[in-house]
């Protein structure tokens, strides 16, 4: 009987994806078995500093990649948004499942929508994204950093710390949190992070066996989609705290993607949308358009501000 070792985070949202996975799977192959490896990163270690400040790149995921290196695991669930856009020599991503809703929820006292809060309120969110197109669309609004799990930031909001908090709807959904959502933030209000709401199950390139397994869970028009997506990302040479974000749908083959730059205090914004058939164009095509509109001067004040 074959077993495969999986690797996962342990917060609560890395163990009910990674079990959602495995659900799949042992569908699939009844006779096989997986076994779960708890792994701590170091995003997981840190929690008192923003996260943009300890060079963010692929804070969630090096030590399970690791893993996959030692043959100790044979593969990982991770979020796709908290992906570096692009992988370390010998992984790939085996499998991208179908997408969950892509959007960003408020949290909010009473259920306040984002057009209800008043006057000044304080909202967290340690997005720098986030940030950039909630002080775009409500210039009056006060921005707090909020670090943590899911349960840390709802709690913090319960509390009284914050009028609402920002999360993305995915990640509640996937632990029956919905019902504290109390509003879908529309994407021409904030476009989600890249990967959001997306599953990426990473595994070693060698390993036929596993990429067998995987393909079987893979969802062709959310794995064009994200392509599109992180192709914009990589373009801009972003990692997941930069104020960038993309959304990109497939109708009848054909991809529709909207990416955005923004400054963290909402005041610049580039913005720009293409179609095509091409993923990886598309891709490119959005972020040139938004270079010619001044990202690259955007990025490099946030990477200068980072390093201070
Ligand atoms: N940055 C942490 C993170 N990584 C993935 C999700 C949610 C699930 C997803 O977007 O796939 C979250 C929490 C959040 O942003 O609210």
């Amino acid at each position: 009987m074959k077993k495969w070792n999986v690797g996962t985070r342990r917060s609560r949202l890395a163990l009910t994806q990674t079990n959602w996975v495995v659900e799949q799977l042992q569908k699939l192959e009844p006779n096989a078995s997986f076994e779960l490896h708890e792994i701590v990163t170091k995003g997981d270690k840190i929690l008192d500093v923003t996260l943009s400040k300890v060079g963010g790149k692929g804070l969630f995921v090096k030590e399970i990649e690791q893993s996959l290196y030692e043959k100790e695991t044979d593969f990982a669930v991770h979020s796709l948004k908290d992906m570096p856009a692009e992988l370390p020599e010998g992984l790939v991503i085996g499998a991208i499942p179908k997408r969950v809703d892509p959007r960003d929820v408020l949290l909010s006292k009473d259920g306040k929508t984002l057009d209800e809060l008043p006057q000044g309120a304080l909202v967290g969110t340690s997005s720098l994204r986030r940030a950039a197109q909630l002080l775009a669309y409500r210039p009056d609004l006060q921005i707090e950093s909020v670090r943590g799990n899911i349960d840390t930031r709802m709690r913090k909001l319960h509390e009284g710390n914050f009028d609402a908090i920002i999360l993305a709807a995915a990640g509640l959904e996937r632990v029956n949190f919905e019902g504290e959502i109390s509003q879908f933030i529309p994407v021409e209000i904030s476009l989600p992070a890249v990967g959001q709401g997306a599953l990426a199950i990473e595994c070693r390139s060698d390993d036929e066996e596993t990429l067998a397994l995987l393909r079987r869970l893979d969802d062709e028009p959310t794995r064009q989609a994200v392509t599109a997506e992180r192709t914009f990302l990589h373009k801009l040479q972003g990692g997941c705290q930069v104020p960038i974000g993309a959304y990109a749908t497939v109708t009848d083959g054909v991809i529709q993607i909207t990416g955005m730059v923004g400054s963290p205090d909402g005041k610049q914004m580039c913005k720009s949308s293409a179609s095509g058939s091409d993923p990886v164009a598309v891709g490119l095509q959005v972020a040139e358009a938004v270079l010619k509109q001044g990202a690259a001067d955007i990025l490099a004040k946030v990477l200068q501000e980072n390093e201070k």
